[in-house]
């Protein structure tokens, strides 16, 4: 149920963006499979692609002594690709967004409010007009922390270029003209999430994990499918 709320919530917020982008309104629907729902008059799927896979996940960081090294997460954009609606549970003040001057802003909580956060995918179909936000946690070393991340997806199958094709070339285009006017300062990286060889979401998400995580890609992956993705 919580799932299905911010599954809602989430879809709300989409129109939104789509509204900030100028175009219609419903123009993501079908990523989510939302006009999937047969009906007995009509029982063919409206949408090609399976549903996303969104997720919900429970953080947990216990407070520790400052001598003693606590529990953070280290700078990350999030990975599974769409958006991030996070609740921070209480009023500890741990989470810092990084501003693309690279100086670090505490996100202290609001009661009753979402933090939004751009993933992987947003910044890679905006073509980097829209930065994936850079976030980390700090250890608490009064009071544990609990936070509630809800992971907006988009269906693995589905193709980067086919979600960057609805969307503006005016939205697209702004990233490539502050480079051009060289105003962009600290993130030319969103090459490490987008590369024309793997353009499914899914495969993208994938790449970013084993090249992120060797140790682990190696146990459970081996070392040709690591040498694959990372060469
Ligand atoms: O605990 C938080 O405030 C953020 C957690 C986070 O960044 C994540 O789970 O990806
Ligand atoms: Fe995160």
């Amino acid at each position: 149920m919580f799932l299905n709320a911010f599954a809602e919530l989430s879809y709300r917020f989409v129109h939104l963006v789509e509204e900030a982008f100028g175009i219609p309104r419903g123009t993501f629907d079908s990523f989510f499979n939302k006009d999937a729902a047969s009906t007995a008059a009509d029982s063919t799927p409206k949408s090609d692609f399976l549903p996303p896979q969104h997720r919900l996940r429970l953080n947990f960081y216990p407070a520790m002594p400052p001598e003693q090294e606590g529990q953070g997460v280290g700078p990350h954009k999030d990975m599974a690709g769409w958006l991030t609606f996070l609740h921070q549970v209480g009023s500890e003040c741990a989470l810092d967004v990084q501003d693309r001057d690279g100086s670090w802003i505490s996100v202290d909580p609001i009661p009753n409010t979402l933090v939004v956060n751009l993933g992987y995918a947003f910044e890679a179909a905006t073509e980097g007009a829209a930065r994936a936000t850079v976030h980390r946690v700090r250890a608490p070393s009064q009071k544990d922390r609990y936070s509630i991340p809800f992971f907006m997806a988009l269906p693995l199958e589905l193709k980067l270029s086919e979600v960057r094709s609805r969307i503006p070339e005016s939205v697209r285009a702004m990233r490539r003209k502050e480079l051009e006017n060289g105003e962009w300062t600290i993130d030319q990286k969103i090459e490490t999430f987008l590369d024309p060889r793997w353009d499914s979401i899914g495969e993208s998400v994938l790449r970013r994990f084993i090249r992120g995580y060797k140790e682990t890609a190696l146990k459970f992956y081996g070392q040709e499918v690591y040498q694959y993705y990372t060469q």
